[in-house]
């Protein structure tokens, strides 16, 4: 394991993967991938690269599972990007030898602001909700390319949500959320770092701070007001395993707020992770 890596690890509860467990993980992720793509009956995948470590990560291990002649990348700027990150996406479909695009998503999202049914959108798109509101859409047009791709050459769209996100419901509901499978989908945000780290993805990519890039400057950890690690740490002691809101926070020697806050954000995203419901039968 890096020292980057390592050096966050000072909570009391070790989630650090053992190489035998990173191994089995690597196993398990590309039988997983295999298997969708042989039941769909598909001849490979796409997948957006944003230069973060979870595309990163998720194609390295597609790439392991169907070959690189068999995955597909997208590279999608908006004018929210930051040029290093659309770089680092580049960067990691060549390290990988994949057949990539690059399209600007700025004059899709332009003609859709142009069209849409909302009174000042320029004055207002700067603060919420307008600013979550436009980021979405940037999403979902990420979503849209995917899908047009995956329609047209027979792919599976492979999704990057992992366990963190999942369960805080930190993503845009049908936006990234919008895929075929989540791979990494099993793991914490920290084991997704470790296992990159273990599969030999660039240090470089392995310690950026993760960000969404909904707007310019956002990251995860500054918007959810919390540390992955932090995050991590309460979901597998607490809302993955059996401790009460209240032990968690002794364990972990934080305020009972920083529990309630991601018992908060767990219950309001109950929504995203199942089928949008529908009124029961009625035998009439
Ligand atoms: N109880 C409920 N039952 C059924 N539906 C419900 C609902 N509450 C809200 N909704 C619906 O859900 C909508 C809100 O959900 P949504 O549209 O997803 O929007 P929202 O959750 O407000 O925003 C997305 C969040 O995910 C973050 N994100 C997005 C994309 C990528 C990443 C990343 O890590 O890369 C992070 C982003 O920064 C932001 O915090 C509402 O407008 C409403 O339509
Ligand atoms: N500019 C982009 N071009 C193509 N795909 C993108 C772009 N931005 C986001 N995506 C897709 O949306 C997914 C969700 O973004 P998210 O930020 O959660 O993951 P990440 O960027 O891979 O990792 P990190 O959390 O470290 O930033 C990405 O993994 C990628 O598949
Ligand atoms: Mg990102």
């Amino acid at each position: 394991m890096s020292d980057a890596v390592a050096a966050t690890n000072d909570l009391p509860i070790d989630l650090t993967l053992s190489d035998d467990e990173l191994d089995a993980h690597r196993e398990h992720i590309t039988q997983f991938i295999r298997r969708v793509v042989d039941d769909a009956g598909a001849d490979g995948a796409v997948i957006g690269l944003s230069g973060g470590i979870d595309s990163t990560l998720t194609a390295h291990l597609a790439v392991e599972a169907l070959g690189e002649g068999a995955v597909r990348g997208l590279v999608l700027p908006s004018e929210v990007n930051t040029e290093g990150n659309m770089s680092d996406a580049e960067r990691v479909a060549e390290l990988l030898d994949i057949e990539y695009d690059v399209v600007d998503i700025e004059p899709i999202v332009d003609a859709f602001f142009e069209a849409a049914p909302l009174e000042n959108v320029d004055d207002r798109i700067g603060s919420d909700p307008l600013r979550t509101a436009a980021g979405n859409v940037r999403v979902r047009t990420r979503g849209v390319l995917n899908y047009f791709v995956a329609n047209a050459e027979s792919r599976i769209v492979l999704g990057t949500g992992n366990r963190s996100e999942t369960l805080t419901g930190y993503f845009t509901k049908y936006g990234d959320q919008a895929v075929d499978c989540n791979p990494i989908g099993n793991l914490y945000k920290r084991q997704v770092r470790q296992l990159a780290d273990y599969v030999g993805v660039p240090q470089d990519l392995v310690e950026k701070p993760p960000s969404a890039e909904m707007w310019a400057g956002q990251t995860d950890e500054e918007e959810m007001g919390l540390s992955y690690d932090l995050l991590d740490a309460i979901l597998v002691l607490h809302v993955d395993g059996p401790l009460s809101a209240s032990a968690t926070a002794s364990t972990l020697d934080v305020d009972d707020s920083v529990v309630a806050r991601v018992d908060e954000l767990y219950a309001q995203s109950e929504h995203k992770r199942h089928l949008p419901p529908a009124p029961d039968a009625l035998s009439l």
